[in-house]
């Protein structure tokens, strides 16, 4: 049980956004996805949860087409963050966090709702925004409300056997040092329950520090994927986002980080 993306291929308007991309994300693996602005990173995303179709190629979530899930099943199997969140209506922090429980909430009581709600919000540590407009929070704050609802989403195991996915665009872009730690490390622990987290990000020490499988995409193209220590070479880095960097691990006792050639 895994995705499987296969000689995956989006144009529109003849402008080719990705290239024949192979790729599997594994429910047990923290998969983090790089590039530069415009590499086709957000595409890719779209494409797995089922919010782009593909041009050519194919991707199939556990040995199904996606093509083939209906609108509930893809919910059950997959939750989705992307980069803007904007609100039409002036909701609470509560009852945007509940809009992730619509997939199962006829089968479930109240009280089991409520539950769900109160762990979600205590992961996050929003439990003291429950009531405040969502419009009125900080960015991060937003981005917290935000990650919880997707949260609730994945929160009841639907099929204990059944690998399910989560899809996060940027989700750490307005976090400070301590929750960028703890989003991450969430995610990481997500892969424990049978639940494969693909993630863009920017920041190459977060990157490095994190990921069990690094992506590195550049025009559309995949130019490398694996450990961080092979991904984040000189000279991919060099080609890929024109900087003099390495990737550098002091001891066990620190966390991996990207460093810059003091002279550009
Ligand atoms: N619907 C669309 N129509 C035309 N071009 C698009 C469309 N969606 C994305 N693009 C273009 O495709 C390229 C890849 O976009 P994408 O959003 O996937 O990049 P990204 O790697 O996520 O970038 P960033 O780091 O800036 O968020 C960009 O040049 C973008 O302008």
């Amino acid at each position: 049980m895994n995705i499987e993306i296969q000689a995956l291929s989006i144009s529109v308007d003849k402008k080719t956004l990705l290239d024949d991309i192979d790729l599997t994300i594994k429910p047990n693996e923290l998969s983090l996805l790089i590039g530069p602005n415009g590499a086709g990173k957000s595409t890719l995303l779209k494409a797995c949860s089922g919010d782009m179709p593909p041009s050519k190629g194919d991707v199939f979530i556990n040995q199904k087409s996606i093509a083939s899930f209906s609108p509930l099943e893809l919910a059950k199997t997959r939750a989705v963050m992307t980069q803007s969140y904007q609100m039409g209506f002036n909701f609470t922090v509560i009852e945007v966090v509940s809009m992730g429980c619509f997939n199962y909430e006829e089968d479930i009581s109240q009280v089991q709702k409520l539950d769900i709600l109160q762990d979600v919000m205590h992961f996050m540590e929003i439990e003291h925004l429950a009531e405040r407009s969502f419009m009125t929070l900080s960015g991060g704050e937003q981005q917290r409300t935000q990650l919880a609802r997707v949260l609730a989403q994945l929160w009841l195991p639907y099929e204990q056997d059944e690998a399910r996915y989560l899809f996060l665009d940027e989700p750490t872009s307005s976090l400070d040092v301590f929750h960028q730690y703890h989003v991450l490390s969430l995610a990481k622990a997500l892969t424990k329950r049978n639940i494969g987290v693909l993630a863009v990000i920017h920041d190459l020490s977060l990157a490095a520090s994190f990921a069990d499988q690094l992506v590195l995409l550049n025009n559309g193209k995949m130019v490398t994927k694996g450990r961080p220590e092979n991904v984040l070479q000189r000279s991919h880095l060099e080609k890929v986002y024109g900087i003099k960097a390495e990737y550098y691990h002091h001891s066990v006792a620190v966390k991996p980080s990207v460093l810059l050639d003091q002279q550009q």
